[in-house]
């Protein structure tokens, strides 16, 4: 299993800057973050170099997030904020070598329905694919559960394979965040199963608490075994708010870290 440490939950007490060097030190070989733009990716790129860690997965601008928007892919209206914004993200991306990145949809807004949102988030995701595909990165679509994020257009795994299926852009992948999906639908394995092709990204914290993923109710055993048996081989970000300090919580995945 290859571990990527979400720094936009682990290390909480710690700068932005130094989660970087915590995560190498427990062990993590590659990291993982909501939104890097409060940053020059110049910066960014020398602390991942300095830690030596890769950069695994990070998301498109959301919008006006602290105004209670969680993406504008797939909002009426936002269409020419939506291209700049993601060429923002492409140049991130090119920066940091990443070759992932995950565009949120948004809420559906009022006086809209879901069909409307979709079809404008499959125009810009066609648009956005092209040229992702040029630059080698995919682009991750991630169902998220309505209790955290109510009235985002999307909760459950099948509507984003739909989608995907609909798109039929090599480059557009499934995000299984398992959290999300064992609050919503439960069968987490069931999913690595019957997902499996459609799966760009996993990631993974305890349910319901989106604690460590060893508390709670998901069974990790079984987990484990199944996306070692569907042959994902790629990483599973460690996307959870630590009960403590974030290393003492790790002894669940002292296995695959490198310490
Ligand atoms: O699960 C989550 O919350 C994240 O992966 C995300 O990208 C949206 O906040
Ligand atoms: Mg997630």
């Amino acid at each position: 299993m290859k571990l990527s440490a979400n720094l936009s939950f682990l290390f909480p007490e710690l700068s932005f800057q130094d989660r970087f060097q915590a995560a190498a030190a427990c062990g993590f070989h590659g990291v993982e973050f909501l939104f890097p733009y409060g940053n020059p990716a110049e910066e960014i790129k020398n602390w991942l170099k300095e830690a030596k860690l890769e950069s695994v997965l990070f998301n498109a601008p959301p919008g006006d997030w602290k105004n209670g928007e969680r993406g504008i892919a797939a909002l009426p209206g936002r269409e020419e904020e939506f291209q700049q914004s993601f060429q923002l993200a492409l140049s991130y991306a090119a920066n940091l070598n990443c070759p992932r990145i995950h565009v949120m949809a948004g809420n559906i807004p009022v006086g809209y329905g879901a069909h409307d949102c979709y079809a404008v988030l499959a125009r810009n995701l066609q648009w956005a694919a092209l040229l992702a595909a040029k630059n080698n990165i995919t682009l991750l679509l991630e169902p998220l559960n309505p209790g955290d994020m109510p009235g985002y257009l999307y909760s459950r795994t099948s509507e984003v394979a739909n989608l995907i299926d609909r798109l039929g852009q090599p480059n557009v992948k499934l995000q299984l965040d398992l959290y999300h999906r064992e609050i919503v639908e439960g069968d987490t394995v069931g999913a690595i199963e019957q997902f499996r092709n459609y799966i760009g990204h996993i990631q993974i914290a305890g349910v319901p608490d989106r604690n460590e993923p060893n508390l709670g109710t998901l069974d990790l055993k079984a987990i484990f075994k199944a996306i070692h048996d569907v042959g994902y081989r790629d990483w599973i970000g460690c996307e959870y708010n630590p009960m403590g300090a974030t290393q003492d919580g790790l002894t669940w995945a002292e296995q695959y870290l490198d310490r």
